[in-house]
Parts: structure tokens; sequence; C-alpha cells
């Protein structure tokens, strides 16, 4: 069937119409893309770089780097790990004198300074690129424009903001860990469609479906630590590790004051991964001795709350940390805004059950308008489940 008019006013009038939305579209379109398209795959082809390093290089970002000349790729780079070469460096070092007059596209801005290595900004005048293409201005106080301004002085173009949103998502626990001296908190759980994170007894294996289990395995992959509560260890008995082929393992932290724990339990029995139990001082000495010797750090904070764990985990140069807590312990995280991002799977299932316990506690709320309502919030199917994701309003609560 034809569906287009026979009148060819009405023709010309639909196409008007058409150009005013467009034209309305250019207009009202929040964010207009920077950079040609072949820019913008480049910045993506840096971002997959980046990502060959997911987890492994904090406290610095994922960055990606490459070098493009006639319209051909001439060098690749990633940063690997805090104290090697820079991404620019290794795609320098791939183009070799080819360099000369080409463009570099980074996914962050190139450093000025000297840290555990030198400048970028001074690399690149050296090897004498024409252009530089980057996906986002570093926050770092040490850079923070400066990279793009040292480039600019030497002549030689900058163009910054390309695939900008991507960028920043990639390195959001970076950003986070420079401007709020913390770690960006995660809080993760999997519960029924009537909110049950397990039933009335206590059983809660499994929630979720495999491919939502694989799912937290690659986040658990890109976080530098996962925390729990002596709760979840004593019930669930969890090896809390990304079990992938080659994939890092998160630190996994234990916070429990009375450090009444099952000494048969996974975490310390099958050392897989490093591990570290956070306590009050002088809390379960034998345990404590017992730990130490299964290869388990035991650190006495006080007193033991969420915001001093992120302080610990900060001081270790970690920049995300997943919280798979239950749900006493997630109370406590969100209202001392230990997490900021919440990760929820929701499976189609109903358990019932007037005890079943929650994924959050009590948070003292007595009113709907004291609900936290969640921002820039994605959805997302997983398997047979439903991911809900979104970020904790930072403001005054
Ligand atoms: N543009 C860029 N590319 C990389 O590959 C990077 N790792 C960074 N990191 C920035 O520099 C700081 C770390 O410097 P050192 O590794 O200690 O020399 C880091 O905080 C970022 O600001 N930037
Ligand atoms: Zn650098």
């Amino acid at each position: 069937m034809n569906n287009s008019p026979a009148n060819p006013s009405a023709d010309k009038l639909i196409s008007n119409i058409r150009k005013e939305k467009e034209d309305k579209f250019e207009l009202q379109s929040p964010v207009k893309a920077v950079g040609s398209e072949f820019d913008r795959a480049m910045m993506r082809r840096c971002l997959e770089l980046a990502r060959r390093a997911l987890g492994l290089t904090s406290p610095n970002p994922m960055v990606g780097a490459v070098i493009v000349k006639d319209g051909e790729i001439i060098g690749e780079g990633f940063h690997p790990k805090a104290g090697e070469p820079h991404a620019e460096v290794f795609a320098l070092k791939a183009a070799g004198d080819n360099a000369r007059g080409a463009t570099i596209y980074v996914s962050l801005e190139p450093c000025n300074h000297y840290g555990r290595t030198p400048p970028c900004s001074e690399a690149l005048v050296a090897a004498g690129v024409a252009k530089v293409v980057v996906g986002m201005v570093d926050p770092n106080p040490l850079v923070a424009g400066g990279g793009i301004d040292r480039l600019r002085s030497a002549g030689i173009e900058v163009v910054s903001g390309v695939e900008e949103e991507a960028c920043r998502k990639l390195n959001e626990g970076f950003i986070h860990r420079i401007l709020y001296k913390k770690p960006l908190g995660i809080l993760k759980y999997a519960m029924t469609l009537d909110g049950k994170i397990a039933t009335s007894t206590g059983h809660s294996v499994w929630v979720t479906n495999q491919d939502a289990r694989n799912t937290v395995k690659e986040l658990r992959a890109q976080c530098d630590a996962v925390v729990v509560g002596g709760n979840t260890v004593r019930q669930d008995n969890p090896r809390l590790t990304s079990r992938l082929l080659g994939a890092h393992n998160p630190l996994r932290v234990v916070m429990s004051r009375s450090l009444d724990l099952p000494s048969t339990a996974h975490l310390w029995q099958i050392q897989e991964a490093p591990t570290v139990v956070l306590t009050e001082p002088g809390a379960n000495p034998d345990l404590q001795e017992f730990l130490r010797k299964q290869g388990v750090e035991v650190v006495e904070l006080s007193p033991l709350t969420p915001d001093k764990a992120m302080t610990y985990l900060y001081d270790k140069g970690f920049c995300s940390v997943l919280w798979e807590c239950g749900g006493i312990l997630a109370a406590s995280a969100i209202a001392s805004r230990a997490v900021q991002k919440v990760l929820a799977f929701i499976a189609p299932k109903i358990i019932g059950g007037n005890n079943a316990p929650t994924p959050v506690g009590d948070l003292g709320f007595t009113t709907m308008t004291q609900a936290l309502a969640l921002e820039r919030v994605e959805m997302r199917i997983v398997g047979s489940d439903c991911l809900v994701s979104g970020y904790l309003p930072q403001g005054d609560r």
C-alpha cells in the first residue's frame, strides 16, 4: 500500500512541517554532538582501549589514546596502571616519528604536571602533533585545563568535549574521588517484584537469573572494593569475586562490630582475593588472630561507620566501592552518604512474607515527601530481570 499523499501541495506541506520540526530540534537540542562523525568514532575507540584496564588503574583514571594521520590510525595506547606511562605516551611510542603533524585523540585531557610520570603535554609538543582532540577536561586540580592551555600556547589546535558524556561515565569513580575525596559508593541489591531480598527464613539463593548474576561479577571486576556486613557473611557465605577469566577481583571488605563471624566462611577459607575485615577496637581477639593467620587483614576503626570505611578505602587509593550488603548496613550507608549510586536488580517473582527482609532498612522517614528520588534513572532488561539504576540526590536531606 502506498501511503504517501497524492496531492503535490500536501507533499510540500509535509516536507515544510518536517523541516520546521528539524530546525526546532536543532534549536532545542540541549547537547549538540561535538566533533565530526570520524572524531566521535576515534574517541569511542579511545574508550574501548581505556576499558582494557578496567578496575586496574585506581587512583588513576582509565584513559585511551589514538593517533591518526591521513585518515589512518598510526598509534594506539591506554593507561594500564598507576605508576606506568599514560595512554598518550604509549600511543606516541607506537606512532614513532610519524606522530609529527598528526592528530591525537585522548579520552582525558593530557596532563600538565609531574606526578608519578612526566607531563604528557610536553611529550605531545615535543612529538610535534598538529591537533589534540580531548574527551573531557581533567578534574584533577593539578591539570584542570592546564594541559589544554599548554598545548594551545605551543600552537597546537585543541578540540575538547568529544563523546564527553561517555568519557565522564567511564571515569565516574575517578571524578568522584577527585571532587569529594571519597570513592564513589555504589549500592547494589537484588530483590523480588514484591521488594524482598530473601524469604522470611533468610533464603536468598537465587533471587535473580544467571545473566543478572554475571552482570554483578562484571561490576565487581570494575570496582576497587566490595563491602558486606557480618550478617551477609553469616547468612549467604559469599565469595565476592568477579570469577571472570583473567578479570580483576576487588578487595573484599567485611564490616563487623562484634566480629561474631564463622571461621568456616568462604572469604577466608578460599583465598582467591585479598580480604580486609573492619571492626572496632578489642572485638573478638581470638577471631582476629585466626583471621590474620588466614592472611586476612584486620583493621580496627573507632567508631566503625560506613563513612569511616570509605575514608579508609579512599586512603588506599580507591575510586569505586560496591556495597553488596543487607538492608541495615545499606540504610546506614545511604544515611551517611557513603553511597551515591544505586543499582537494583528486580526479578519478576513474588515471595511475600511480612518479615521477609527488604533491601534498605529504616531511614527514619515518616512521609513520602522524604523519599529519596533517584536522578538520571536508567532501566534495562538483564535476562529475565530488570536493572534500575540511578543516583541519590546530593542536596540537603
Ligand atoms: N591524560 C591522561 N592520560 C592518562 O593515561 C592518565 N593516567 C592521566 N592521568 C592524570 O594524571 C594523574 C596521574 O598522574 P601520574 O600517573 O601520577 O603521573 C591523574 O590523577 C590524572 O589527573 N591523564
Ligand atoms: Zn599524562
